[in-house]
């Protein structure tokens, strides 16, 4: 098998497109907020969204209806090319590799509107040869269109071969972005028995021993999360190749509770955000992804306690160390990305006494 070498790793792969990026910026995206443009009520809400969410999908695939699909690629042109977006990034979601839609929709999409398409979230990815199919249209295309800056690429993780090969995927190109997870196909292609679109299932549990032999008395049950392992190794392929993991689609709109601590799992785990699809779930990513006045009050604490960043302190009966202090600047530092976008972020952050 041959491989590149570095230098032609980061070389355009078309005469006259932008050269590659060597490093994914860290631009916040604590919400990625998923619209129709072939549907007028959501496209009309779009400009008004601009500041109040990280970023801005114009979603053409799944979700819109096969007779709608060229409204929804000329909707979102004509929303691109009319709204100023500010801080606010714009992604699409291109219809599959493999469909009737999706060379039209990256001709379209990037020689109409290439200068203002950050991102280009590719779904059912299954291995390093789609983004590479990816990257030579989209370096073609941006030679074309005269685009400026180099587009990303985001893959879907929704089949059992794209997680086989989450690591060559995620390393398969200078423009891979990030990585999300696509529960509701992964469920499908894995043929696990589900019927929702991410979240978790009631049978999918561990239950207490049985308290004195009684195995019909009453037994605590806990409920366990079926996407652990998929995140968790996304996550490890998506740090190791310096791209951003993010959770996924949460179906149950109105079950804003179990939302929430689906998003703070994949958080913990060490995804910088999820998706939203409904305008009240935005709110919720915000909050989840953005660390919390406690974390940062007591990062900032262990950063002072620690002076130059070595040795070992006690604070308040815990050792603190060179490790500790890593996961420490991780929040910090992410507090500081989000404050310098998100104005109330940033007073609520300031306003913290470190005692
Ligand atoms: C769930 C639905 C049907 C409920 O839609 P609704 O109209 O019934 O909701 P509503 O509460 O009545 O809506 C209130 C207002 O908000 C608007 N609205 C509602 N949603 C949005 C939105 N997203 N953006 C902007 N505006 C929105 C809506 O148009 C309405 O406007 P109105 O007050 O003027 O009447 C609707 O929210 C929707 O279609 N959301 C997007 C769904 C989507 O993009 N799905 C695809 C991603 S998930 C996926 O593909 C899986 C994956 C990864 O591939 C894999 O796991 O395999
Ligand atoms: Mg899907």
């Amino acid at each position: 098998m041959s491989h590149k070498s570095p230098k032609d790793f980061f070389a355009p792969l078309a005469v006259g497109a932008p050269a590659p990026l060597r490093e994914i910026p860290a631009r916040p995206s604590r919400a990625i907020h998923f619209f129709d443009p072939s549907n007028p009520k959501m496209a009309a809400k779009v400009p008004a969204m601009v500041g109040t969410v990280d970023v801005l999908l114009g979603n053409l695939e799944d979700a819109v209806k096969a007779d709608n699909k060229v409204a929804a690629r000329e909707g979102l042109v004509k929303i691109a090319s009319e709204t100023d977006f500010g801080p606010t990034q714009l992604w699409t979601r291109i219809n599959s590799l493999d469909s009737p839609w999706v060379l039209d929709d990256l001709i379209t999409l990037v020689t109409e509107i290439g200068d203002k398409l950050d991102v280009v979230m590719v779904p059912k990815v299954q291995g390093p040869e789609d983004i590479h199919y990816v990257d030579r249209l989209l370096a073609q295309l941006e030679a074309k269109g005269g685009v400026q800056r180099p587009i990303l690429i985001h893959a879907i993780l929704e089949t059992a071969r794209g997680v086989a090969n989450v690591e060559e995927i995620a390393s398969a190109s200078p423009r891979m972005q990030g990585i999300s997870l696509g529960p509701a196909d992964l469920a499908a292609d894995r043929k696990m028995k589900t019927t929702r679109v991410g979240g978790g299932h009631p049978g999918y549990l561990v239950r207490q021993d049985p308290v004195d032999g009684d195995i019909h008395g009453q037994r605590t049950v806990f409920q366990q999360d079926l996407w652990h392992y998929t995140i968790a190794k996304m996550v490890d392929a998506c740090a190791a190749a310096g791209i951003y993991p993010y959770y996924g689609p949460f179906g149950d709109i109105t079950d804003v509770v179990a939302a929430e601590d689906q998003f703070r799992n994949a958080f913990l785990l060490g995804c910088v955000g999820t998706w939203s699809l409904h305008p009240k779930q935005i709110e919720i990513a915000n909050r989840v992804f953005s660390p919390s006045v406690e974390d940062i009050k007591h990062a900032r604490r262990v950063v002072a306690a620690m002076g130059d960043g070595t040795g070992a302190v006690m604070l308040d009966g815990k050792m603190e160390d060179d490790a500790s202090l890593k996961q420490c600047l991780v929040l910090v530092d992410l507090a500081e990305e989000l404050a310098a976008i998100d104005p109330k972020l940033k007073e609520l952050y300031d306003a913290i006494e470190v005692d």
